[in-house]
């Protein structure tokens, strides 16, 4: 069977590792075998006990206190620490080779943006074969503040350019919004990122220099018109179903299953066969 992973990235807050918690138990509860690996090494308690865990190499308490660095100097270090022992990723995976995992990452920005830390990770799993998919969540009240969800927009963009590989927006916590919102002509126009929404929020809300800028942006949204965003309700198993669904399809996972079934179905009828 081929080897899938998820990537689970996204500003902090957004809820990954909540993603990650409801990935998991939707696919306990339909006999789904996935193992998660926990990357983010400030994480505090998890619902299902990740099986690799950045923690067993570094945390993020143990550099603050010795280094005497911030959490955010600390967190980095750390990231970066684990490029530097990259052969202690690449040992863990060997115990798992053949199982579909979901990564849950930390939630600072920079490190999908501007620090090569993601793209090494993602260029050492397709090493071992994986086939990753970046699943970029952005949390729903955003769209309460155009201008915030559309710099989500842009650190997606800038996520799906670094990384180069299938990539997917989740809009999280969509429980969390009216039933009237989320069936509104705007709320899709979230969905499928309609970039006029954001030339009139700034004609509303900014100073007139800025318009040209602000046209500049838009039009670059526009030009990476692949920018969408699917919603998840953590409380509806057939949203969460739907999602994991894309992200399945997006890497290709349960192709070779089926072979799989097939080839099974037939050892079974030879078996029953007295030759
Ligand atoms: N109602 C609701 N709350 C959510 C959802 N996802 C996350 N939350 C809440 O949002 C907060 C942050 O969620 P986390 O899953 O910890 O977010 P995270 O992205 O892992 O955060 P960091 O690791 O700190 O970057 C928590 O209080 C969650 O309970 C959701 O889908 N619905
Ligand atoms: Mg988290």
């Amino acid at each position: 069977m081929g080897k899938q992973c998820q990537l689970v990235i996204g500003p902090a807050g957004s809820g990954k590792s909540t993603y990650c918690r409801t990935i998991m138990s939707h696919c306990q509860s339909i006999k789904r075998s996935v193992h998660l690996v926990n990357l983010d090494p400030a994480a505090e308690n998890f619902e299902y006990e990740p099986t690799i865990d950045i923690r067993d190499l570094i945390t993020l308490d143990d550099v603050m206190e010795e280094l005497d660095y911030g959490p955010n100097g600390g967190l980095v270090y750390c990231m970066e620490f684990l490029i530097n022992n990259i052969n202690w990723l690449e040992e863990e995976l060997n115990n798992y080779e053949d199982d579909y995992l979901i990564f849950d990452c930390p939630g600072q920005i920079e490190l999908y943006t501007h620090f090569p830390i993601m793209k090494t990770i993602v260029q050492t799993l397709q090493k071992y074969d994986y086939n990753v998919c970046c699943v970029y969540l952005l949390d729903s009240q955003f769209i309460e503040d155009t201008s915030k969800f559309f710099s989500g927009v842009l650190n997606a963009m800038s996520a799906m350019i670094q990384l180069e590989i299938p990539h997917i927006n989740v809009l999280t916590k969509v429980d969390l919004l009216d039933k009237k919102v989320q069936r509104s002509r705007d709320f899709e126009r979230y969905l499928e990122v309609d970039s006029s929404l954001l030339t009139e929020d700034i004609n509303n809300r900014m100073r007139p220099r800025y318009q040209h800028l602000n046209e500049a942006i838009v039009q670059l949204i526009d030009e990476y018109n692949m920018v969408n965003f699917l919603p998840l309700d953590i409380s509806d198993e057939e949203s969460v179903a739907y999602v994991l669904a894309q992200v399945d399809n997006s890497i290709q996972y349960g192709e070779d299953l089926e072979v799989k079934e097939r080839e099974d179905f037939t050892e079974d009828v030879d078996d029953d066969y007295d030759y």
